[in-house]
């Protein structure tokens, strides 16, 4: 198994913007090398530069457009968010979907970019889907499970199952995370079980009161 990677999305959380981006970027970098796991963090499109630029933690763009550059107002390219110091990038998470096609290109876009790609879906069809694309990574997320608390380990283990084997199936050389709800070292010890390389989380770092005590526990088992 390749080295585990907990991705933190800040997404459009007040308390992931700005100065609480930076707490939470400071605190995946202290935890990211006590334990030896990665920890990247996916702030909103404003705080990337500011993160990448101050903290030692792969940043993740949330979402990019497969666009070149060229005439598209509001379109956020590879390029860009390359060129803001982003490491990698979301692609069709459950809260920015996207069509096949769409996916594809932003994948391409990515690839062109030297992004890492993590391609989020939400079944183990969609998981399939998106393995064929080669992404370096499939993210794997139970869509009612996101933000409710709950744990997709410990809801849902079936689906990460079937997710890890539909991607194998499809494409051996393509990693796997799951998330939804994960806040513990334990939730984070049966996601790597059960056959995953990590996790994606969001609300149990992000509103947590101490995010850094979140994340030492969420290595803690691994
Ligand atoms: O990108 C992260 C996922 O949507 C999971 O969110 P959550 O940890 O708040 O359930």
């Amino acid at each position: 198994m390749a080295e585990p990677l907990i991705i933190v999305n800040l997404k459009a959380y007040a308390e992931g913007m700005g100065e609480g981006a930076g707490i939470i970027a400071a605190a995946a970098e202290e935890i990211g090398e006590e334990s030896g796991v990665t920890i990247g963090v996916a702030p909103a499109y404003t705080d990337l530069h500011p993160i990448a630029m101050h903290y030692a933690v792969p940043v993740y763009a949330q979402h990019i457009d497969g666009v070149a550059p060229g005439a598209y107002t509001g379109h956020v390219t590879a390029e860009q968010v390359r060129a803001a110091g982003a490491f990698g990038t979301l692609i069709n998470h459950s809260e920015r979907r996207l069509t096949l096609a769409a996916i594809e290109a932003s994948c391409a876009a990515a690839r062109k970019s030297d992004l890492q790609t993590v391609i989020c879906t939400n079944n183990a069809a969609t998981t399939a889907a998106a393995a064929a694309l080669s992404p370096d990574y499939v993210a794997i997320e139970p869509p009612e499970l996101i933000g409710s608390g709950v744990s997709v380990s410990k809801a849902d283990p079936g689906i990460i199952e079937r997710s890890v084997m539909a991607a194998k199936n499809v494409n051996p050389g393509v990693r796997v995370l799951t998330g939804a709800g994960i806040s513990t070292g334990e939730c984070v010890r049966i996601a790597l079980e059960l056959g995953t390389d990590g996790v994606l989380l969001a609300s149990g770092v992000v509103k947590a009161k101490d995010p850094a005590a979140v994340l030492r526990d969420l290595v803690s088992l691994i």
